[in-house]
This record gives structure tokens, sequence and C-alpha cells, in this order.
């Protein structure tokens, strides 16, 4: 089974895990399960600056999340966390822990949210802090496949694409999405990215109002191969979960060959 917790961070790193910790003991007994978080999970900060202080000492944070996983015998997504570079920046990385406590991926996040929202309200620099990926990455697990991006990523198909060709059957795209962007852009771009890749699409969200002053769109959703909306949390803290079908998405690829179809030569470098 997979689940996407959807968060409301704060600035506190310690605070954000113990909110990770209470949710985890509501989740339901099912083994093997993997566990999903929002993006910046561990610290939803005011500055790049408060990140960066946190991605000096991240070790300790990844040791803890390694126990938890152990202790509760469970994959871990771990959204985004900060994962400094030797440029004083960091890297958005998405991990994935194995139920030993083990990290047997890390993405990171390749396309930075440098954007001004249309309401007026936001401008947003994230490279100022944020050093950019270069490599895709999808990993097997006792799930299927898992293809792993960020939020903004979800704007690049050319991304999904590439993942679905390295073998993706489940793409997780842990965010923290403007509520402008997110009332706009967010369901309909998951639904396509879902169906053009034919994938497993779970993106877990923060949702609420946030510490750091800013208010992120929530709407945490699974939606099968085919599209459908598998489930879905509007707002507040709380988990949704589904258990993919992957004979399912092997018949939907078969029935429906659109990757062996592709013409354009882009897409077949
Ligand atoms: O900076 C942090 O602490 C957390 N990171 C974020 O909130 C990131 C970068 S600012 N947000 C997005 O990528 C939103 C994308 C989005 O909303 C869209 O594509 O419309």
């Amino acid at each position: 089974m997979i689940v996407a917790l959807q968060m409301c961070s704060g600035l506190s790193a310690d605070a954000n895990i113990e909110q990770f910790t209470q949710q985890l003991q509501q989740l339901p007994a099912t083994r093997p399960l993997l566990v999903c978080l929002p993006e910046s999970f561990l610290v939803f900060s005011k500055s790049g600056q408060q990140t960066l202080a946190i991605a000096k000492q991240i070790d300790m944070y990844l040791q803890q999340l390694s126990n938890l996983c152990r202790q509760y015998d469970i994959w871990l997504a771990a959204g985004t966390i900060p994962i400094a570079t030797e440029h004083d920046k960091y890297f958005a990385a998405s991990l994935l822990f194995n139920n030993q406590g083990d990290v047997v991926a890390q993405y990171n996040k390749m396309h930075l949210f440098d954007v001004d929202v249309a309401d007026g309200t936001g401008a947003y620099r994230e490279s100022h802090f944020t050093q950019a990926g270069n490599d895709i990455v999808v990993v097997d697990s006792p799930f299927g496949k898992i293809g792993l991006t960020v939020c903004y990523d979800l704007r690049f198909s050319g991304l999904f694409s590439a993942l679905q060709r390295a073998g993706a059957e489940i793409i997780l795209v842990p965010s923290a999405f403007t509520t402008v962007t997110g009332a706009a852009h967010w369901q309909p771009l998951l639904t396509a990215r879902a169906i053009e890749t034919q994938s497993y699409v779970i993106a877990a969200a923060q949702a609420g109002l946030h510490e750091n002053g800013r208010a992120t769109y929530g709407h945490s959703i699974i939606i099968s191969p085919w599209g459908d909306v598998l489930s879905e949390l509007a707002n507040g803290t709380g988990f949704i979960g589904c258990q993919p079908d992957l004979n399912r998405l092997h018949a939907i690829r078969r029935d429906m060959p659109v990757q062996s179809h592709q013409r354009f030569r882009e897409h077949l470098l």
C-alpha cells in the first residue's frame, strides 16, 4: 500500500518531525507500506538562510528518519530535505528510505520556482538558495518502479516522459503549491501526467497557513494510470492511500501503446 501524508509544516524541524511521527501512528497496519511526504516537510522556512542552517546539520535528521523507518517498518519517500552542496546552497532532495532505514535513492529537484505568481502576493526565487539537480531517478521497490519528481517539476512533461521511458510505474510529486496556481493548474497537470505516462501519480502536499506566512494549496491526490482520482484530501492534515494494481497498469500500456507510437524525435532520444 502507498499513502501520502498531507502536512502543514512550520519553521521548526523538530516540531515537523513530531507532527510526522504523530501522523505515522494513525496509518493502516498494512505492510509493505510506502509513506510519501510533501515538499519541505522537514522545514518550511522564512528564508533560504534558515533552510541552509538545517541543511548543515542534516545528518541528525536523516538518522531520526532512518530510525522511524525501522521502528514502523515503512518505506519513506521523504518529500524534500535540504542537502547542502559545496556552493553554500542546498539541493531540494527527495530521498527514498527502505524499511531497513537505508537511503536507496536521492533525486534533486531539477526545475526551480523562480516565478511571480499572478495574485501579486508572491515573488519566488527558489534558485537563490537551491541548486538544481541534473539527473532523473527511477528506483525499484516492492511497490513497483518509482520515479521521483518535486512540485514545480510537474510543469515539465519531458521529465515525466523520460521517467516513464526509464521504467517508472509510480511517479511521486511531493509539493508545496501556491493557492493561486494550485486552484488553476494542480489537478489538470497531475491528471495529464498520469494519463500521458500511464503511471500512478502520488502527490503529497503541504496544506494550509504556515508559520512562515505562506499559504499552500493542499489537495494531496492519488491518480491512476487511466486518469481516475483514486483518493484526495482537500484541506487539513491527514492521509490518503491506494493499493496500486500494476497488472491493470500494464494492460493499459499494452492496449494503448502510446510510448511505442511516439514519433517526435526529442522523445525518442
Ligand atoms: O521554499 C520552500 O521552503 C519550499 N519550496 C517551495 O515552496 C517550492 C519552491 S518556492 N514551491 C514550488 O515549487 C511551487 C510550485 C507551484 O506552486 C507551481 O508550479 O505553480
